[in-house]
């Protein structure tokens, strides 16, 4: 069939080319130009493994295409999914919904057939009938247009897996809305045939259903890290811990990691977001627990710094420091609310000299903190360091020879961060090593 994706990035331009892999015919839609112009000659304007092949290979076969335009988007399909940003607002925790509303605005004022649009962005929940009225003010075809909810729960550096074979699927409707149920059964016939669950549901359930799995997911990571923090005062291991809870099926290994904790553009504002939303709904009390899940991941990385200061003495001016890590997690060149940044800028706002590598987040890094320092290779960013901070864990950085590294340093200590290091190789190649969460 004949589709749209509004929003062309991390989430909206894979979506595009999923729905390409998936045999339509796709216009994705940006009002970036530039971005337009780099996903028309089938590269994506951000690292997510595996999507440059599959953007190049679905524009050279014509099946996706890219315009800036919303009349040649509008005039394209009978569905239209919207994929635009939705951050958290600028000073405040809750969203801002502008580009939102802008998107459906401007879509509305081109519909001139009857359409399914499909909200694939991330919102507070009461959005949807929002949304809805801006349609049935603006559009033409005004009653014939249906507005469907189905939430996104793709992780970026697996992106394409989780949109090819997601573990459910979400379809949210106003009541009496069969005709928008249909196309988007159509639309991921193949993913549904595969036994995908499928859930239909009303707005409001399916826009909380994304809100309630990113805080869920959120809660899970601070649980371990709180563990954490009572583990570095008792004595025990963490990442053991960790293991032994995850043999339990009920609580399971995925979300345990311990560590920096979480960051990236969805947790932790969809996190706030959502006591936002329960606070503004007069529930606040009952989500009070969340900001706590939100204090205890933002003391993981105030905690990696004072064992920065610890391990150097109390003073860090002029002291030289290399942070291994960018982006907020291993496959991505997303450094929206890194952990690993935020620590690097910490230090140098203490006065540290701070050198950042990372292999795919550089260039994104340097736009937003052009104060760091950034060397590409790992190696080469130690020299003449005092102390190595290692904060995300791509494999690249386990597989350097600490032996090679610990001739290059002034002082050979390293605080692992995500505790993925080699730790006996590391001490064995002379290196004084402190793992977060072990004491
Ligand atoms: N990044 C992810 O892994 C996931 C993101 N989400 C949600 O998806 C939404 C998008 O997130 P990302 O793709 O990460 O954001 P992003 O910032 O990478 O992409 C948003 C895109 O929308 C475009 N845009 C903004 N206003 C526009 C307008 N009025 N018309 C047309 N295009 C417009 C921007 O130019 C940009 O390319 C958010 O609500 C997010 O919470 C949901 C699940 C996963
Ligand atoms: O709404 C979104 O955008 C997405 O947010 C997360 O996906 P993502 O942010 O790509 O990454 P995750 O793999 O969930 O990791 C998030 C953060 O938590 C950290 N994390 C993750 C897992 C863990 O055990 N420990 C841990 O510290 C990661 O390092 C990273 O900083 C959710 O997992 C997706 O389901 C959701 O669609």
């Amino acid at each position: 069939m004949k589709l749209t994706v509004i929003g062309c990035g991390y989430l909206g331009a894979t979506h595009a080319a999923c729905m390409a892999e998936l045999g339509h015919d796709v216009l994705g839609m940006d009002s970036d130009r530039d971005k337009v112009q780099l996903l028309s000659s089938g590269r994506a304007p951000f690292f997510e493994p595996g999507l440059d092949d599959l953007l190049a290979q679905h524009t050279a076969s014509g099946r996706l295409r890219f315009t800036a335009s919303y009349a040649e988007a509008a005039q394209f399909g009978e569905l239209h999914f919207i994929g635009v940003g939705t951050p958290q607002q600028a000073g405040g925790s809750s969203y801002d919904l502008s580009h939102l509303f802008s998107a459906v605005r401007h879509l509305a004022t081109h519909l001139r057939r009857p359409a399914v649009v499909a909200v694939k962005s991330t919102v507070p929940v009461g959005t949807a009938p929002r949304a809805a009225e801006i349609l049935r003010e603006f559009a033409p075809a005004g009653e014939q247009i249906q507005v469907a909810w189905n939430p996104e729960f793709l992780r970026e550096s697996c992106a394409i897996e989780d949109t090819l074979r997601p573990d459910r699927l979400v379809l949210g409707f106003d009541s009496e809305q069969s005709w928008g149920e249909a196309v988007l059964r159509q639309c991921f016939a193949e993913i549904i045939a595969a036994g995908t669950p499928t859930i239909v549901t009303d707005w409001a359930t399916a826009e909380l259903a994304k809100a309630s799995a990113n805080s869920f997911l959120a809660t899970k990571i601070s649980f371990i890290n709180a563990v954490a923090e009572v583990c570095e005062s008792a004595g025990a291991d963490v990442h053991q811990l960790a293991e032994i809870l995850g043999h339990d099926v009920r609580i399971g290994r995925s979300g345990m990691r311990p560590g920096l904790g979480f960051g990236g553009g969805c947790l932790p504002k969809d996190l706030r977001g959502f006591m936002a939303r329960a606070g503004e709904l007069g529930v606040d009390q009952a989500f009070a627990f969340l900001r706590e899940v939100d204090a205890i991941n933002q003391r993981r990385r105030e905690r990696v710094v004072t064992l920065a200061r610890e391990q150097l003495g109390g003073d860090l001016a002029g002291r030289r420091i290399t942070v291994w890590g960018a982006a907020f997690k291993p496959d991505t060149d997303d450094i929206r609310d890194s952990p690993a940044l935020a620590v690097a800028q910490r230090l140098h706002e203490l006065g540290a000299t701070v050198t950042v590598t990372d292999p795919k987040a550089l260039d994104s890094a340097r736009k937003v903190r052009p104060e760091l320092d950034y060397v590409d290779d790992p190696v080469a960013a130690v020299e003449g360091a005092d102390l190595l901070l290692h904060l995300t864990e791509w494999p690249e950085f386990g597989r350097v020879d600490p032996e090679q590294l610990a001739r290059r340093v002034a002082g050979a200590t390293v605080i692992d961060g995500r505790g993925t290091l080699d730790v006996d190789a590391w001490r064995s190649a002379g290196w004084a090593v402190r793992v977060l969460g072990r004491a």
